[in-house]
């Protein structure tokens, strides 16, 4: 039996022992993790100093930072995130309890990319260990050292049995593919993309892809120039152009000028220094440009014209949306699908179970369903299936309802008393 098979049977046996289940599991789980990040901050470092050359400082502001923060919100947050949602209610379920109730989803499998390889492969397995699911971990290797890291120091801190570190590189990856898993969440470029989604169809595994993409940006006439080419430029520059989200090409003012939108460079995306900028004649013309070309993960639009935000759009600046974890992080189309970052990341693998709680009372109400079928029954089934009515507010209104008659009652005895009172004084 090949390694990558062991581990993924080790941490289906552990799953079904179901000690992932309780909140304590994962909270101790989830702070064991925030010790790790905390207490091998060198060893991170030094690792990522090996693989990209990045600094000792780069590595918390642009890696474990966020990771710390997201442990913390999870913590904080996962009794609420956990507990059963209720539901809006109709005629039909009145009486009844209907609610959506989180579950774990089972083993999931974590496939990372090198140039963020702690924030995209640890960001993940919050979201795994918080849903209550096992995880097995597969960092890039290409940050070997990164990847060395995780397999040899995480086991010290995680239950090693739910979440094992299984390393290598493609054909690694590809033995890992071929068993079944019950979410596979990977980060990493499109092509990839679809050899992992290909495989997970085989045993109609759901699937998250975070990919690429060219990231727009656009500049309008209008905005403050010097303050858009400094989150611009960093922007892009930042981790060498090497970012998912980096914006890609500039369209408006004019590093590569006046690029053909044929040409080569603006076909693939760049992952790399160099920013090619297209003039464009205004917004309209740079979102039909937008528009002719594949999804992007990321738009960016430097403008004092808000008529130009929207939903899934950073304005007046690059990348940080990511440190955002209110917001559903993810693609759409060639970017990938699917999303995490907070509860987002909880609910990507979880299991939203449908749940509808009837008693066995109250058969009177269901003899519309039951042979034989006639054109009164139906008539009914018609009223409770398509009457819009607001159950919270028929219900408040019944209180009010209730209300009224106690104060009119109330008012009722006390008239009565006084009546009584008056009259008796009248006697005296
Ligand atoms: N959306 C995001 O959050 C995000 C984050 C980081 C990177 N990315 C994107 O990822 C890309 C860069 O990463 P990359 O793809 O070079 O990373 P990579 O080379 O590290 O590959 C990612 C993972 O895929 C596996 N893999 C590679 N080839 C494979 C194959 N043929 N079969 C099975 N598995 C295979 C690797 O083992 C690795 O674990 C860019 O396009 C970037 O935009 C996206
Ligand atoms: C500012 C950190 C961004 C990390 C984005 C991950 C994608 O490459």
């Amino acid at each position: 039996m090949s390694r990558e098979r062991q581990a993924v049977e080790r941490a289906r046996k552990a799953f079904l022992t179901g000690r992932s289940k309780p909140l304590d599991y994962r909270i101790g789980q989830l702070k064991s993790l925030q010790r790790f990040v905390v207490e091998r901050q060198k060893d991170i470092s030094d690792a990522l100093k090996k693989d990209l050359n990045k600094s000792k400082l780069g590595t918390p502001l642009y890696e474990t930072l966020g990771l710390e923060g997201e442990i913390l919100l999870a913590v904080n947050k996962l009794a609420e995130w956990a507990a059963p949602r209720p539901v809006e209610k109709n005629l039909l379920t009145l009486s009844d309890q209907v609610f959506i109730q989180p579950e774990p989803l089972g083993v999931v499998l974590i496939i990372g990319a090198w140039n963020y390889p702690w924030a995209v492969t640890i960001q993940p397995l919050i979201g795994a260990i918080a849903a209550g699911n096992a995880a097995v971990v597969k960092p890039s290797e290409v940050s070997a050292h990164t990847s060395k890291v995780m397999e040899e120091l995480l086991p010290l801190y995680l239950d090693k049995e739910m979440y094992p570190v299984v390393t290598g590189g493609v054909p690694e990856t590809q033995e890992l593919l071929k068993q079944r898993f019950d979410h596979i969440f990977y980060t990493g470029n499109s092509t990839v993309g679809k050899l992992v989604m290909e495989a997970a169809s085989r045993h109609l595994t759901p699937v998250t892809l975070e990919l690429g993409g060219k990231s727009p940006c656009y500049i309008d006439k209008d905005c403050d120039i010097t303050i858009a080419c400094r989150r611009i430029t960093w922007g892009k520059y930042t981790n060498c152009g090497q970012t998912c989200i980096a914006p890609d090409y500039i369209l408006s003012p004019t590093v590569l000028r006046d690029v053909k939108p044929d040409a080569k460079v603006m076909q693939e995306e760049i992952f790399g220094p160099l920013l090619p900028i297209i003039t464009v004649s205004g917004v309209d013309d740079a979102i039909r440009f937008i528009n002719e070309r594949e999804k992007p993960l990321a738009l960016y639009v430097f403008s004092q014209d808000n008529k130009t935000s929207s939903g899934g759009v950073l304005a007046n600046d690059c990348l940080v949306h990511f440190s955002v974890s209110a917001l559903p992080f993810g693609g759409v189309g060639n970017s990938g699908m699917g999303s995490y970052h907070g509860k987002f990341g909880f609910d990507q693998l979880s299991h939203l179970r449908g749940c509808l709680i009837k008693k066995l009372g109250m058969e009177g109400v269901n003899q519309m369903r039951y042979p034989p079928h006639t054109a009164k029954k139906l008539d009914w089934a018609r009223f409770f299936i398509l009457k819009q009515v607001d159950v919270a507010r028929v219900g408040r209104m019944a209180m009010l309802a209730l209300l009224a008659v106690i104060a009119a009652v109330v008012l009722q005895v006390r008239i009565k008393k006084n009546n009584r009172a008056l009259h008796a004084n009248c006697v005296q």
